[in-house]
């Protein structure tokens, strides 16, 4: 096989509790992965040279600096008895917000891992996939999985879970947030008590970067209030996103057509498995 089209699906943190901090920095948090439907797909092709090539929208940073190349060379890096050379070009077309809180980019990359350890025939597997993801970025690691999952740590102990497939709408604010300033922030609560998964079940969460985000961007704040009108809204990672759960399409999209002028929503149904990964089996 010379070459593949896989997606990456966006994924929704149905609730965020920021546990603590560790001495580097890192803070250690709970939180519920609900992958989504909704997704950017990569097509990977294989070339006979030694360069990584990239060709999608531009995203305000340099082909070097997206976590689709970085997580190429990292893969070629770390595996080094595959068969040379070990070129790619990879087309991304996005869909996902970028700096969204829907982890796109995090995806993206782990969908490349995913994608070139098949094509390279690089042999690792799903934990040394895994593994190296985390080292692009804490969301990486559930997307390698490709599991909606329970997640300690910062993010990268995952256990599985299946959830009911619910629908959402998700409403895109525009305004880029940035994850290292959330999570710089003097404000923000760092000590919420670690809960069960039955706790969180009967209803007891929240998301500790809500009431930050929302006071540094009234655009989230709007969009908090729009949702309410429907159901609980919250914001999905450090946001900008925010979304509200739905018993069905139809009344997810009845919702999405009453949306102010302007605004970017998404309607997405929540899913327990990756296709990413499913199409790898
Ligand atoms: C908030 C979440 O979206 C929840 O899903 C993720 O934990 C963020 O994951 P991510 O976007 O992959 O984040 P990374 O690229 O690893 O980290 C960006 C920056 O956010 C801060 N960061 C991130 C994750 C975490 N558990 N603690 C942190 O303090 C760090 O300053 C880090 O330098
Ligand atoms: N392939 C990519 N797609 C989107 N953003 C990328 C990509 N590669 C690098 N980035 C950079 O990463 C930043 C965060 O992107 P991403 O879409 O993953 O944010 P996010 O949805 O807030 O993620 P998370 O929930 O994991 O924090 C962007 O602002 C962008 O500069």
């Amino acid at each position: 096989m010379t070459s593949m089209r896989l997606p990456a699906p966006a994924k929704l943190n149905l609730f965020l509790h920021v546990t603590g901090q560790r001495d580097d920095g890192y803070h250690t948090l709970q939180t519920l992965f609900q992958l989504l439907d909704l997704h950017d797909t990569l097509d990977v092709r294989l070339t006979q040279t030694e360069s990584i090539t990239l060709e999608g929208p531009d995203l305000g940073i340099a082909n070097s600096e997206n976590l689709v190349v970085r997580a190429a060379l990292k893969l070629r890096e770390a595996a080094p008895t595959a068969s040379d050379p070990r070129g790619a070009h990879i087309t991304l077309h996005k869909r996902i917000p970028a700096g969204g809180g829907l982890g796109g980019g995090s995806s993206d990359a782990a969908t490349t891992l995913l994608a070139l350890n098949h094509l390279w025939q690089c042999g690792l597997n799903n934990h040394e996939l895994q593994d190296l993801g985390r080292e692009l970025g804490a969301d990486v690691p559930v997307f390698v999985a490709g599991n909606s999952a329970w997640a300690e740590g910062i993010g990268e102990a995952l256990t599985p879970v299946t959830l009911p497939e619910s629908w959402y709408l998700i409403v895109a604010p525009d305004c880029p947030v940035s994850t290292a300033e959330i999570f710089s922030r003097p404000e923000l609560t760092r000590t919420t008590p670690p809960i069960t998964m039955a706790t969180f079940f009967a209803g007891a969460s929240r998301n500790d970067c809500q009431p930050v985000v929302q006071n540094l961007y009234p655009e989230v704040d709007k969009a908090l209030k729009w949702l309410g009108n429907f159901g609980e809204a919250k914001l999905t990672g450090t946001g900008a996103c925010v979304f509200a759960r739905f018993e069905s399409q139809a009344s997810a999209e009845s919702a999405m057509a009453q949306l102010p002028e302007g605004w970017t929503a998404y309607v997405a149904r929540g899913i327990n498995r990756s296709p990413a990964t499913q199409q790898l089996v």
